[in-house]
């Protein structure tokens, strides 16, 4: 597939053996610096390349903002912004009310069409089983780093302020596996619903120990929608546009998502 490269291997840690090789697009990863908000790119001019992991269920225009607050952020402090990849998460995730990942990885891909620099990387919902998120960073800064370009590209976490909050949630996260993210790769965390975050990092020896591989990022136009929010008013029939994209909407119903959740989730796609 044109634009596209392969797995190759892992930075640090072995991969689960049984991954399947999924491509990771390319195609529209590059500089972002001649866009607003670019000052002049510091001395490092460090390129980055952005991965946001989630369900998903389905993608809203909130999900879409966290890239263009990224950009904003990185590109402000002089960083060479490239492009960012949304992952969606596996199936085996289990989470409540999943639909089946085709169907997240195409609402994803619509829902990214219209961006110039965000790309939808189907390689964790691909795999057999259930990927952490740090193996998901592993794969791409790989990949990238191996093929794309003979510059380091670094790899940087985006996610809301509730996914940096789990990181200290006894028993969802492997510790050193977070500390492994943070050491490796870098948080960009997006403020979210009114949450004070720098109080949250402040009260927490974790995440106070790392807080200089946190970038928090303010919402500065507030924007609370979430893929609850949007499922509860697709179950009752009420309308979700100007929520998520016109294309999302269009395949939700094309595929009668959503609306009976037990046959969306258990129903085989296609
Ligand atoms: N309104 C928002 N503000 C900031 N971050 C958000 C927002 N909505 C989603 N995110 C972030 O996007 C990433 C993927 O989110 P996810 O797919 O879990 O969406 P969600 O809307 O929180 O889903 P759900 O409502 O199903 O739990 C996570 O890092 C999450 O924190
Ligand atoms: N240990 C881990 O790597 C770990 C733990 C919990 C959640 N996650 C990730 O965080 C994201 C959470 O998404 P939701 O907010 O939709 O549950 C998912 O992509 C999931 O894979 C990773």
């Amino acid at each position: 597939m044109e634009g596209c490269v392969g797995l190759v291997g892992s930075a640090h840690n072995e991969l689960p053996s049984g991954v399947l090789d999924v491509p990771l697009p390319l195609d529209k990863l590059s500089s972002q610096c001649g866009s607003q908000n670019c000052s002049r790119l510091n001395e490092q001019g460090t390129k980055i390349v952005v991965v946001s992991t989630g369900s998903f269920n389905p993608p809203t225009y909130m999900h879409l903002r966290m890239f263009e607050l990224a950009k904003d952020a990185l590109l402000s402090e002089g960083y060479d912004f490239l492009g960012g990849y949304m992952s969606p998460v596996n199936d085996s995730y289990g989470k409540q009310n999943l639909v089946l990942a085709e169907h997240r990885i195409e609402m994803c891909k619509v829902a990214s069409s219209t961006s110039s620099f965000i790309m939808v990387d189907p390689w964790e919902a691909r795999q057999p089983t259930y990927q952490r998120t740090l193996y998901v960073l592993d794969r791409v800064q790989d990949a990238l780093n191996n093929t794309f370009t003979s510059e380091k590209v670094k790899v940087m976490l985006l996610c809301g302020a509730d996914l940096l909050e789990s990181f200290i949630t006894p028993g969802v996260w492997i510790p050193e596996q977070v500390q492994a993210i943070f050491e490796i790769y870098g948080v960009i965390c997006i403020c979210r619903g009114g949450q004070d975050t720098r109080n949250v990092i402040f009260e927490n020896d974790l995440l106070y120990n790392n807080k200089k591989n946190i970038k928090v990022v303010d919402e500065q136009i507030a924007n609370d929608i979430s893929s609850t929010k949007v499922r509860r008013n697709l179950e009752r029939g009420l309308s979700v546009k100007y929520l998520i994209p016109d294309e999302v909407i269009k395949y939700i119903k094309e595929h009668y998502l959503y609306t009976h959740i037990k046959e969306c989730t258990n129903t085989k796609f296609g």
